[in-house]
């Protein structure tokens, strides 16, 4: 696995590849090993997937709180999805900074989001499917939110948005008093 730094700090990307044959395709997904440098001691608890059926449909922009505050590593198994992680560590240098990467079944790669971030995506072509790995279990009394279409952050987002969860439409908007997330 090929691991590229983005100018978020902890925000990476993973270059991944399947080997072909005559039967079809082979591809590790995950190896501890080759990620033992991201993960830093950190294990994967959880595995999810997200099918989501309409282009232009956003889900986020989601993280978690401590004591159950997560790495997220974002894959796209079918389909195209524009990645987005947000930056909400209160100190960090590129705090309310986002970056986007465009995830697919072609390219296969895959975002690592640590903790602190937000994490939010577009999807691109109908029927796209994303698989998570988390470094902390699914805890929604700990879940925290802020708006994918919030001014301060002014994310791009490449088509019209739409198919959007109520909860989603009522993360509250970042204001002059927002100090970011503690870890
Ligand atoms: C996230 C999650 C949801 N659920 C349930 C709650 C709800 O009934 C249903 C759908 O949940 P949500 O609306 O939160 O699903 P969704 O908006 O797709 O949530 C996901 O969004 C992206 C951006 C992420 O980064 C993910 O970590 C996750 O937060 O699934 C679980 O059981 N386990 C989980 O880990």
């Amino acid at each position: 696995m090929k691991l590229t730094c983005t100018p978020i700090d902890g925000v990476m990307v993973a270059e991944t590849s399947r080997v072909i044959d005559h039967r079809g395709a082979f591809a590790r997904l995950f190896c501890e090993q080759a990620l033992s440098e991201v993960l830093g001691g950190r294990h994967i608890v959880q595995i999810n997937h997200s099918r989501t059926s309409q282009a232009g449909a956003v889900r986020g922009m989601h993280y978690q709180h401590a004591p159950q505050a997560e790495m997220k590593l974002v894959r796209c198994l079918k389909g195209r999805v524009w990645d987005v992680a947000v930056d909400l560590r209160k100190n960090s240098a590129t705090f309310l900074r986002w970056h986007a990467v465009e995830l697919s079944e072609q390219n296969e790669l895959m975002m690592v989001i640590p903790e602190g971030c937000a994490h939010g995506f577009q999807v691109l072509e109908a029927e796209s499917e994303l698989l998570y790995l988390h470094t902390a279990l699914y805890s929604p009394e700990l879940e925290g939110g802020v708006r994918h279409d919030d001014p301060v952050l002014n994310i791009d987002w490449p088509l019209e948005m739409m198919d959007i969860s109520t909860r989603d439409k009522t993360h509250t908007l970042i204001n002059e008093d927002y100090c970011g997330v503690e870890l």
